[in-house]
């Protein structure tokens, strides 16, 4: 999908060039230079904490530079001197993987509130010009959605297709330069192809794209040019064209790709440990199967497929209308305060949202729920809490000055890993996970899936979730499918491969449409 481009090199979108910025504790760009041009998809990608999002806001002028000159289609200026308004003026525009869009609002109300609303001569809104703007604007970014439907009923990817075209709606030649930081991040592989292709198109159509994402499969299909970025510093840049996956990840770590392959179970998987049978809860319908020790299980389904459902369900969020979950051959009856003294243990896809503690160190956020560990007696092990914090850190990769910094310094994916980190500390003898690698690098994804796996080594077993089918191939030692709420199939050994996972998650019959 990625063009190679033989022709000589479009104009200069965008320069960066010494670009510098220190938070206390951290030199998170140390001399970035960067060049994009129209026309192409030029991806930046690097570990977590590496700088990508400080680019980012930099360039948007919500984060001011220490130093550094900025160029923006031909204008140049000091990089300490760009604000929010002048990066707008400039022609730069981002777009997040979580769009702000008003869900209870049409696209056509959406898109007018992003730019401004056009009134009729008595000052009321004119809505006839509100739908006929939108309208056009839907056509000339090809997005397949009614002016009037209401953004929460839209699939993610068209939501942020709604949110492309609204932050390009005022723009009159086509010179912008648009960053999607991890615009798939959260989206199921079927509407993936959907934003990639958007990407394209608007790179074909004259705009600069930066494209940031952890999935480098994606890289390799969209962008032309691809940026790495090393601990603050640009480390190389590639053409796709002449680049491989393997190598760009050798680029990104500094360490052979195969270093990171996934490992399956070597020895047979023992007695089982969890066994469904017959689940019904919420769109979950009659679902059995079986976990063993040493396993680790995967799940594939679109989203909707009742997924996240059954891992809630088995974990005691979700009140079962019919069937049993048995852990070792006795019954678990549902209610999360039981299932979790069984040992049962669920990490939520939200996990970020919905457990950093901000405001708390990042130390602090891995000890909660093993504080107990520590106390010996009415003498509380505080050096030894500080110790297995720092080997915490180092095993899982977390960037930080030191664990007593707070949370919400931490790059997203830094957080991500934190708040892993203190779950996967926790003795269990079942591990739920909901979408354990979302927004974290590479590396950290093998690291996590390691963890993991010293785990069901140990005799436990580990049942996953996550949109990835290339991840599910390779680091799981068996899949089942899900599709409206259903159990399909059951995938292992040589099936089990992103192709024919993508065939089943996808077609009615588990044969390629
Ligand atoms: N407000 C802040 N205060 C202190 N340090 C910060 C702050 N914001 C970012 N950092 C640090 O700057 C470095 C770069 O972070 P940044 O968010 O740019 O990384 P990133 O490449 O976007 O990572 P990810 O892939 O995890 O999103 C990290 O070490 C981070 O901890």
């Amino acid at each position: 999908m990625s063009a190679v481009r033989t022709e000589t090199e479009s104009a200069t979108a965008l320069s960066v060039q010494a670009l510098r910025k220190v938070f206390p504790g951290t030199q998170a760009l140390k001399d970035v230079d960067l060049t994009v041009r129209f026309g192409e998809v030029h991806a930046l990608v690097g570990g977590n904490g590496c700088g990508k999002s400080t680019l980012i806001k930099i360039l948007s002028g919500v984060v001011p530079a220490d130093a550094g000159e900025l160029t923006f289609n031909g204008r140049q200026l000091p990089a300490a001197e760009l604000t929010a308004r002048a990066a707008y003026e400039l022609g730069f525009r981002v777009v997040h993987q979580d769009p702000p869009l008003y869900p209870d609002l049409s696209v056509a109300e959406n898109i007018a509130l992003g730019g401004h609303y056009p009134t009729a001569k008595s000052t009321r809104i004119a809505w006839g010009e509100v739908r006929r703007r939108a309208s056009e604007l839907i056509e000339r970014f090809r997005i397949d959605v009614d002016p009037g439907t209401l953004v929460r009923d839209l699939p993610v990817s068209v939501r942020t297709q709604v949110a492309i075209a609204t932050a390009l709606q005022d723009v009159k030649d086509d010179r912008c330069i648009v960053a999607l930081d991890e615009p798939t991040a959260a989206l199921p592989a079927a509407e993936v192809g959907l934003l990639l292709s958007t990407a394209r198109r608007l790179a074909e159509m004259g705009h600069a794209i930066v494209f940031i994402s952890h999935r480098l499969d994606e890289v390799m299909a969209a962008a032309d040019r691809v940026t790495v970025m090393r601990d603050g510093q640009v480390f190389a840049e590639h053409r796709t064209s002449e680049l491989t996956e393997a190598v760009l990840i050798e680029s990104i770590l500094g360490r052979r790709a195969d270093e990171i392959r996934g490992q399956r179970a070597t020895v047979t998987a023992g007695e089982p440990i969890l066994a469904v049978s017959g689940l019904s809860a919420g769109p979950v319908i009659d679902v059995s199967f079986e976990v063993r020790a040493g396993e680790i299980l995967g799940v594939a389904g679109l989203l909707g497929s009742g997924r996240t459902e059954l891992l809630t369900a088995i974990y005691g969020g979700l009140e079962r209308s019919a069937g049993e979950v048995t852990l070792a051959g006795r019954p678990l009856r549902g209610g999360m305060g039981p299932t979790i003294e069984a040992g049962v243990v669920m990490i939520p896809e939200d996990r970020a949202r919905g457990a950093a503690f901000l405001d708390m160190t990042v130390d602090d956020n891995m000890d909660i729920g093993v504080l107990n560990r520590y106390w010996r007696g009415l003498r509380f092990r505080r050096a030894q809490m500080r110790q297995d914090g720092d080997a915490l850190r180092a095993r899982f990769g977390i960037k930080a000055p030191s664990g007593s910094v707070e949370m919400r310094t931490l790059s997203g994916g830094n957080q991500q890993k934190t708040i892993l980190a203190r779950w996967l500390r926790r003795d269990a003898s079942v591990l739920l996970l909901d979408e354990p690698s979302q927004g974290v690098d590479v590396g950290a994804r093998a690291d996590i899936y390691g963890a993991i796996r010293t785990m069901t080594v140990a005799g436990g077993a580990a049942v996953v979730v996550t949109s990835d089918l290339e991840e599910l191939a390779q680091f799981v030692d068996r899949a089942i499918v899900l599709r409206n709420g259903r159990l399909i199939a059951q995938v292992s050994g040589e099936e089990l491969t992103a192709h024919r996972l993508n065939e089943l998650v996808h077609t009615q019959s588990g044969k390629p449409s």
